[in-house]
């Protein structure tokens, strides 16, 4: 499935603040949730509504609500938590499931130490949500485990994207829609994404704010 940058002037003006040197950890942190927010009203338009009656002010009236399968948000510890109030600001019934993956900063291998799945999360749309697609591992083992929990339908949102990771993703798994707010140019040879945002997980959770 191919990925969807989201060009939206909102996006372009919020990602461009977020890419300062010296953005302080109050700012990285509304943004990456603004960003979040507005990636989730572009990746939920699809969404199947269903129509019923109520009683209106004026009288009888036909109204829409959502239907089909429920959500659940996936944020990737930690970074993700760090977009989590900015989806859920516009989904707010929506169940989470916390995924932990850490990316070993010398192999770039994922790994995995947290699995809370919320009951039932194969009968629902799965959104994951992290900052950062890199080399794509983290994202991958997110979605293999989502997979093997049953998941059938599976959307990311990444506030930037690597082509590396992009393509990553899609090899391993060509039915997951990506959204992402920017696509950038390469990785860098410690994988981070250049020009990228820098380490996002340190920025929101204001640990050390070294960049590579
Ligand atoms: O695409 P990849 O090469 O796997 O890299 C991307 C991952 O790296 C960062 O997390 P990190 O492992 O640094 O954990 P953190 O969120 O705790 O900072 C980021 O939030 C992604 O999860
Ligand atoms: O550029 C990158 C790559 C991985 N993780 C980050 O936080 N930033
Ligand atoms: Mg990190």
């Amino acid at each position: 499935m191919p990925v969807l940058e989201i060009r939206h002037p909102l996006i372009r003006h919020k990602i461009g603040l977020m890419r300062r040197a010296d953005i302080s950890t109050k700012n990285f942190r509304e943004l990456a949730q603004e960003v979040g927010a507005l990636l989730t009203y572009e990746a939920t338009k699809d969404l199947r509504l269903e129509s019923y009656e109520i009683e209106g002010w004026a009288g009888p009236v036909q109204v829409e609500k959502i239907s089909g399968k429920k959500i659940t948000v996936v944020p990737i510890l930690r970074a993700g938590i760090g977009m989590l109030d900015g989806v859920l600001s516009l989904i707010p019934g929506a169940k989470v499931s916390a995924v932990g993956v850490a990316r070993n900063e010398e192999t770039l291998q994922a790994h995995t130490y947290l699995e809370k799945l919320v009951p039932e999360i194969n009968e629902r749309l799965a959104m994951i949500i992290d900052p950062m697609l890199a080399t794509g591992a983290s994202m991958v083992a997110t979605i293999d485990l989502l997979k093997k929990a049953g998941c059938k339908e599976i959307r990311a949102m990444v506030l930037v994207a690597a082509p590396e990771g992009i393509k990553a993703v899609n090899d391993a798994h060509p039915d997951v829609q990506i959204y992402t707010a920017s696509i950038d140019q390469c990785l860098n040879e410690h994988g981070y994404i250049i020009p990228g945002l820098g380490d996002a997980g340190d920025k929101i959770f204001g640990t050390k704010q070294k960049d590579a």
